[in-house]
């Protein structure tokens, strides 16, 4: 593709070309990272949180970079290869890959807050395929769709790979795809490239206060979803219920989306009754005057919530209401949300829940409470390099809402491991520290008696322990399943 191609896939005037660039020049492709530099490829500099692009511009252009797309102000030494300067490189990046890998699903839909981006993603996707779609979802357990299943790093993929994925599954006949649109990916502008059909919104909690400076700027973030990428008109639907719900809806209407609600306040898709049963949930829902009961076959109340996300943005995409509700039926949980491991020979389950910042944590030991006669027991961690300040948060509401706390580790990185025990420790009175994880999850399983939940909390879908750099094999399932066995031997 021509570098002027992509430079008219960009609004007039958004990128200035040098003078002695050659805009006929054929572009191989795109790259933020000059280690990644092929011959051929337009280099971005962009300034990041760690390091400045900028200053990896003249090893781009020895690697071979045709041209390099820069910020107005960001300070470049001769290079010899021309320059394009962009008031938002990094929308320059977004909207460029999305002009260069071309074809993306017809329906693509993105789903943001602070928790339930992952399981409305998961739900979505099994409502389209529910209604015979060809259907896919991509976020934080990686991409899923026809014949294929990869585990990711990120839950909203950086702009170059989310282009490359995106045009490689409508090639294999894709034509609905669910995505995840993290604080962080909205922020880098990761998709400002999508071209979007509908939007949703679940809730806003304390999470990434190490990257946003405050509750607001991280809700605006957030809000770029539909203040930003959500064209005009196109449905948004948010859920109803959280305290963040009426900003939600103020700054969707106010850029003009058709707002939509879900919850027991929503006006589109309106939740009168539950019941909860241990691993399922009978709800009724009101939309248009009609009454569907819905048997939700998951446990927790907040899988009620998202699973009226999803089907909210199902049916604004334009599958049947009919077809929405019945697929919740059959819904299988997202792996590692709240997720039954095993049970022991007294009949106590023992879960993995994803639940890593304090509302999700919250939310998940209320779950488990009205089916648990006994105690609820709850094995968690905080990660290292990451938001400190929910520690102390944590191991408080873990003390209030359980009746057994163990404090171990969740991913230290380059953290000292008893170091971030401590600072949970310092506000869970009457925890338990127990630093090995493994070691942790076999005390807690060895404790349960009939009655008893466990939940085992932070790392749901993970598959590693990062200690330092090293990332060894880890998964809060296999330990699980491991100690119940040496129970019942
Ligand atoms: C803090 C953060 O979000 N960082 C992301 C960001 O990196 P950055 O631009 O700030 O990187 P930087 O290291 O300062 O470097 C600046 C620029 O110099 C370039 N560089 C750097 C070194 C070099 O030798 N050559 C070179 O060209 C880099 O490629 C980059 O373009 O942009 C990169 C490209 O998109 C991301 O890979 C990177 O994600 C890192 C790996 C990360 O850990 N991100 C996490 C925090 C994240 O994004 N999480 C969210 C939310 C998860 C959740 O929901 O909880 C997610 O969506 O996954
Ligand atoms: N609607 C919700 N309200 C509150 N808590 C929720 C909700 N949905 C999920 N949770 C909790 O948050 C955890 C993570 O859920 P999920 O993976 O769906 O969210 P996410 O937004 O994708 O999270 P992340 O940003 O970490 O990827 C769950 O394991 C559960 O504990
Ligand atoms: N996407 C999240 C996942 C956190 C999961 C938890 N296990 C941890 O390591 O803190 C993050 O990178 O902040
Ligand atoms: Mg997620």
């Amino acid at each position: 593709m021509k570098l002027s191609a992509l430079i008219s896939a960009l609004p007039p005037g958004s990128v200035v070309a040098s003078q002695t660039a050659d805009t006929e020049l054929p572009v191989t492709g795109l790259t933020a990272d000059s280690r990644m530099v092929e011959p051929g490829n337009l280099f971005f500099a962009l300034a990041g949180v760690k390091t400045d692009g900028a200053r990896f511009a003249v090893q781009a252009a020895s690697r071979g970079a045709v041209a390099v797309v820069a910020g107005l102000s960001s300070e470049l030494p001769d290079i010899g290869v021309p320059v394009l300067r962009a008031e938002d490189p990094r929308q320059a990046l977004a909207r460029m890959a999305a002009a260069f890998f071309g074809p993306q699903p017809r329906v693509m839909a993105a789903v943001t807050g602070t928790a339930g981006k992952t399981s409305v993603a998961s739900f979505l996707r099994q409502i389209w395929a529910h209604a015979g779609e060809q259907a896919a979802m991509l976020g934080t357990t990686g991409v899923t769709a026809p014949g294929r299943t990869e585990y990711g790093t990120l839950t909203t993929p950086d702009p170059v790979a989310l282009h490359r994925l995106l045009a490689e599954l409508a090639s294999e006949g894709v034509t609905h795809a669910a995505m995840e649109a993290s604080s962080h990916g909205l922020d880098q502008r990761r998709l400002d490239g999508v071209a979007l059909s509908v939007a949703g919104f679940t809730n806003l909690g304390r999470d990434h206060m190490d990257y946003h400076p405050t509750m607001d700027d991280y809700m605006a973030a957030k809000m770029r979803l539909f203040d930003t990428l959500l064209p005009k008109g196109a449905p948004a639907v948010i859920f109803a219920d959280d305290r963040w719900s009426p900003k939600a809806v103020e700054v969707a209407e106010r850029a003009g989306a058709r707002v939509l609600t879900v919850g027991r306040k929503g006006g589109f898709l309106s939740l009168k009754r539950v019941e909860h049963l241990r691993d399922k949930q009978i709800a009724e829902v009101h939309m248009d005057g009609r009454i569907f009961e819905v048997h939700l076959p998951l446990a927790g109340d907040f899988q009620v919530a998202n699973a009226l996300v999803a089907a909210g943005m199902a049916i604004a995409s334009g599958t049947s209401a009919d077809q929405a509700m019945a697929a919740l039926d059959h819904l299988s949980g997202a792996s590692g949300r709240l997720e039954l491991v095993g049970t022991t020979s007294k009949g106590a389950p023992a879960y993995v829940d994803y639940a890593h910042k304090p509302e999700a944590l919250e939310n998940v030991l209320e779950a488990v409470r009205p089916f648990t006669t006994g105690r609820v027991i709850v094995v968690f961690g905080c990660g290292g390099d990451r938001d400190r300040g929910k520690r102390p948060i944590m191991g408080e509401i873990a003390t209030r809402l359980a009746d057994v706390v163990i404090v171990t580790d969740d991913n230290p990185r380059s953290e000292d491991p008893a170091a971030i025990r401590a600072e949970i420790m310092a506000a869970a009175q009457g925890a338990t520290e127990i630093g090995d994880r493994a070691a942790a999850i076999r005390q807690a399983v060895g404790m349960l008696n009939a009655g008893d939940t466990l939940i085992v909390a932070g790392k749901g879908h993970e598959e590693g322990q990062t200690i330092g750099e090293k990332v060894l094999p880890f998964s809060d399932h296999i330990e699980i399943r491991k100690a119940l066995e040496e129970l019942k031997a």
